[in-house]
């Protein structure tokens, strides 16, 4: 996943798109920029690393402007080179500064048709320079000198006709305003907010809505799939529905994981999914594992905290923490290759071993995917002298490849692919192991919002929502992402590259 921010202000926005990242940080760890719009010139910086360490304030004061977009990456295209870190740039027409979230499922094609057809260069292997080529040629034959509301709307429509994927996305343009779209499906999470000032009022998209409550804006709505959302330099706002047959299938894994538990997407409270989840999971644990005799519910820190209580309340039993979390160490799931996540599982979580010593403890976790942190924290809780540790996921087994923004590209690195529960369970070595079941996962979170029925569920049952994803592209992912295929990182930060001028001090 990737955090995108983009504002249309009356005074400075760089301490705004700043704010915003911060707060966005959990959905991409790898690299952050910001893109500024001033005197009809693009500022910008961006990196490898966390947002904090991205900015100083020197970069700071030299993204003036009241328009611009910000982003924070978690690679799932091309390489982790600074040089595919966001916002991405193209002259022509006026000049766009473009941000991404998702992943696109037809890239091959349109490499090919971008050139053939467009004559445009694209010099990274990211997914996002070509969707922001796609964009940009799209608005060169629908716009004149100046750009109509209507022109960019003609512009998605022929974007949505011509990609594939998931894609929530922000751009800014030169001398004109700011333009967001989601996906037809809305796979990936985009939010509208506003801020009254003296000035006049300025607009926010975000890919979540804490981002909004961080700087002061009100949730207005989310963006609908398939619409588009203009809004010009002055601060006029137009949106029009820009897809044929739009629908809503929002990638589950978001409430799962991803999201931050105080956000709400497509009017879903991601923490009180996640507390169904913990209802859900209980009341399976209740029903199948009678005879199994459980001391205390222990989460494994953090995201599985609001699954973990709600599982203890609804087996009426003690939670307890039992790891403690460095606060210094982000996700490790989405760190990029599986040395360094396993080194990071304890370098990040510590047992605290009189929760342990000679208790019979349930386990939580809100996913298992390559079974990365599972194995470590079962051998973790033994040797702190736990009796029997058993193992709860408040999601189902993963077992199909992520195409969607979520970096599961090879089946082959899932614990749960080609096995059965019994024996993901003797893979990580517990006493037990049960999962959600989809069905419930998907009730769990529909129930917040009935209206929404249907979410983007690929990972659990291998269903893509796009309708183009086969078994050829599924290997071709495989074999170019694949842990053993990737170019070792020291080789990906080599790789150079042509672009704009970027503030590197
Ligand atoms: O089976 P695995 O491949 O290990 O992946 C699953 C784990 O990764 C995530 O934690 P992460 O440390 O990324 O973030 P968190 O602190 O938000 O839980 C997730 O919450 C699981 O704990
Ligand atoms: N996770 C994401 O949203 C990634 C965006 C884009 N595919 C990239 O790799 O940069
Ligand atoms: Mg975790």
């Amino acid at each position: 996943m990737c955090g995108i921010v983009g504002i249309v202000g009356k005074d400075a926005v760089n301490q705004s798109l700043y704010d915003a990242l911060i707060v966005l940080q959990h959905r991409g760890q790898d690299a952050a920029g910001i893109m500024t719009i001033e005197d009809n010139m693009f500022n910008l910086r961006k990196d490898n690393g966390l947002v904090r360490d991205v900015f100083h304030t020197r970069h700071m004061k030299r993204l003036t402007g009241k328009v611009g977009i910000g982003h924070c990456r978690y690679p799932t295209a091309g390489s982790s080179s600074s040089a595919e870190a966001q916002p991405f740039y193209v002259n022509s027409p006026f000049g766009i500064a473009f941000a991404h979230n998702g992943n696109l499922t037809n890239s091959h094609q349109l490499q090919d048709e971008v050139f053939q057809i467009a004559r445009r260069h694209i010099n990274t292997t990211s997914d996002s320079e070509l969707l922001l080529n796609i964009f940009a040629h799209a608005l060169h034959e629908t716009t004149g000198m100046t750009i109509q509301p209507d022109e960019i709307f003609t512009g998605v429509e022929k974007v949505h006709k011509n990609i594939k994927g998931a894609y929530a996305v922000v751009a800014a343009i030169i001398g004109q305003g700011m333009v967001a779209f989601r996906d037809p499906h809305g796979i990936r999470p985009l939010v509208l907010g506003k801020r009254i000032t003296e000035k006049g009022d300025e607009y926010m998209v975000a890919s979540e809505s804490v981002a909004l409550d961080a700087v002061g804006f009100t949730f207005i709505r989310d963006v609908a799939p398939g619409e588009a959302i203009y809004i010009t330099e002055q601060g006029e706002l137009f949106t029009k529905q820009c897809a044929d047959k739009p629908i809503c299938n929002p990638c589950i894994f978001e409430f799962v994981y991803f999201a931050r538990p105080d956000s709400f997407i497509d009017g879903i409270s991601v923490y009180a999914s996640r507390v169904n989840m913990g209802r859900k999971l209980g009341e399976k644990i209740k029903r199948e594992w009678d005879d199994v005799d459980i001391d205390v519910v222990i989460p494994i820190p953090e995201t599985s905290m609001d699954v973990a209580l709600q599982i203890a309340n609804t087996l009426n039993l003690p939670y307890r923490q039992g790891f403690v979390k460095n606060r210094y160490i982000g996700r490790t799931f989405i760190m990029p290759g599986q040395k360094m996540r396993r080194k990071s599982v304890r370098r990040k979580l510590n047992a605290i071993s009189s929760e342990f010593k000679g208790k019979n403890v349930l386990l939580v976790d809100d996913s298992i995917v390559r079974g990365t942190t599972s194995e470590q924290i079962i051998e973790m809780a033994r040797e702190s002298g736990a009796n029997k540790v058993y193992f709860a996921s408040a999601a189902p087994e993963i077992r199909f490849p992520n195409v969607y923004g979520i970096d599961m590209p090879s089946a082959n690195e899932l614990i749960a692919y080609g096995r059965e529960i019994e024996q993901i369970c003797e893979c990580i070595k517990a006493d037990g192991l049960i999962f959600q079941d989809l069905k419930d996962l998907v009730d769990a979170v529909s129930q917040e919002n009935p209206v929404i029925t249907q979410f983007e569920t690929s990972v659990f049952d291998g269903n893509y929502v796009t309708g183009d994803v086969n078994q050829d592209y599924l290997e071709r992912i495989d074999k170019a992402r694949s842990e053993t295929s990737k170019a070792p990182l020291r080789i990906q930060a080599e790789l150079s590259n042509l672009e704009m001028h970027n503030m590197t001090n």
